[in-house]
């Protein structure tokens, strides 16, 4: 634990990072809260009820029982498949050409596909020309990642130094016109007589919305849809080109993987979301992905209400605490050979990343644990298990897998499987 730690531009004077599990009574206790996420409430698309990055109890109820249940994802499981096949082809094109793909940007365009299809099946990026959407969205990200100063000097909110309030504007503005027009054209088409539901986000929304509008109206569905976009592609996309360099890194690993799918799945075919359960190796995969490589390393900040001891430390009233997922992740003391990328870890293990097991904590814990999760562990494993049954794979420039440099982005190259060609 440090007293004092410095995190990009935000200094906190009383600020503690843990790095050893938290006790369950801590953690749900409630003696740590979470404020809103800062980065994206300092921008000027937070709503004023700030329902978006920070949902309170009706809106997190919102998205654990009509958003993200097991029941509801199901449902809109086909749209997610769609989008699978696409990204398939997309991959086919290029074992054509046999140039490299730059897996990050593939798995983010991808996942900014599935999240879309899955909120109002459509694509917030193609179905736009000109690529002015994947413009918007990917702006969007990189504006709400980027530390803004207003933070910290406050004063400095009149002159909008780094021009973040007026670049972010811009494109919420054309983000909400895109989201308007599809709201426009859903409730047209529900006034229909024979309007058949299509299990998406935005109907969902649309029925709360119908059914209480002080609960649910436009202004917060384009809102809260923004918040998940914003808070769900980038950490996804992150999991999955960490686990394909990890792949790629151990070939092993890879050779196992591929063993499992070929033995249940059948070789080259994609997989569907009700397969996971039968692919114990690739959930073991997954998990040490997000042990190993965490995509929001420190979750969200909390603060503490009371005066806290945590493993005889006392971390006083009003101190920022960070748990430091990453630094547990490989704290030798909780795992043996922690550097290691060791699937094989969690075979025949009940850890889990729900959020019990404190040693391991990608998507948080307790009351503000992440709420996409059932929806970011569904994509991952079949975007991955079907990238890895559907394709060899091999690294550009023959570079061996000894060789690979795992600070730099993944580059690819995807071969037709030997038994497929045609
Ligand atoms: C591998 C992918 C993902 C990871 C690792 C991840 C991780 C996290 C973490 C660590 C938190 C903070 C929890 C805490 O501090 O206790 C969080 C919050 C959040 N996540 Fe995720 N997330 C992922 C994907 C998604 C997806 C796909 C969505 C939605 C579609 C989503 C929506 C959110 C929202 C809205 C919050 C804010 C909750 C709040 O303020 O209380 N996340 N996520």
């Amino acid at each position: 634990m440090h007293s004092h730690t410095k995190l990009g531009s935000i200094t906190c004077r009383k600020c503690i990072t843990l790095i050893i599990p938290l006790k369950k009574s801590t953690i749900l206790g409630a003696a740590l809260s979470t404020p809103p996420l800062y980065p994206l409430s300092s921008t000027s698309f937070a709503p004023k009820d700030p329902i978006d990055t920070r949902p309170e109890r009706p809106v997190r109820k919102i998205c654990t029982e009509q958003l993200f249940s097991a029941k509801v994802l199901d449902a809109s499981q086909g749209l997610r498949q769609k989008k699978l096949l696409d990204l398939l082809n997309d991959m086919r094109k290029y074992t054509r050409t046999g140039k490299a793909i730059n897996v990050g940007h593939a798995a983010f365009r991808a996942c900014i596909n599935f999240l879309s299809y899955t909120f109002v099946s459509e694509d917030f990026v193609e179905s736009v020309e000109n690529g002015e959407y994947k413009d918007i969205v990917s702006t969007l990200l990189k504006l709400s990642g980027t530390a803004n100063v207003v933070d910290v000097f406050p004063v400095l909110k009149l002159f909008d130094p780094q021009g973040l309030q007026r670049n972010t504007t811009n494109y919420i503005t054309m983000f909400f016109h895109r989201l308007d027009k599809l709201i426009d054209k859903r409730l047209k088409l529900r006034e229909e007589e024979n309007y058949v539901t299509n299990n998406d986000m935005l109907d969902t929304l649309l029925d709360i919305s119908h059914q209480d509008s002080q609960k649910m109206d436009r202004e917060k569905i384009k809102h809260f849809l923004l918040g998940l976009l914003v808070a769900g592609t980038d950490t996804t996309a992150f999991g999955l080109e960490r686990a394909m360099t990890e792949l790629l890194h151990n070939p092993k690993v890879m050779s196992k993987a591929k063993q499992e799918l070929e033995q249940i799945i059948g070789k080259g075919n994609p997989i569907e979301e009700s397969d996971v359960v039968k692919l114990p190796y690739l959930q073991a995969i997954i998990k040490e992905t997000l042990r190993l490589h965490p995509p929001a390393p420190l979750l969200l900040p909390r603060k503490a209400k009371i005066d806290v001891e945590i493993s005889g430390y006392t971390i006083p009233k009003g101190a920022r605490v960070l748990i430091n997922a990453w630094a547990m992740g490989r704290n030798p003391n909780i795992w043996e050979d922690a550097h290691l990328f060791l699937p094989e870890r969690f075979l025949g293990s009940n850890i889990d990343v729900k959020g019990r097991d404190f040693e391991l904590t990608p998507f948080g814990s307790g009351r503000r644990i992440c709420p996409g999760s059932p929806l970011a562990i569904r994509m991952m494993h079949v975007m991955l298990g079907s990238l890895v049954n559907s394709f060899d794979w091999k690294l550009e420039n023959n570079i061996k897998h000894d060789d690979m440099d795992l600070d730099q982005p993944l580059r690819a190259i995807p071969v037709e499987l030997k038994s497929c060609l045609v």
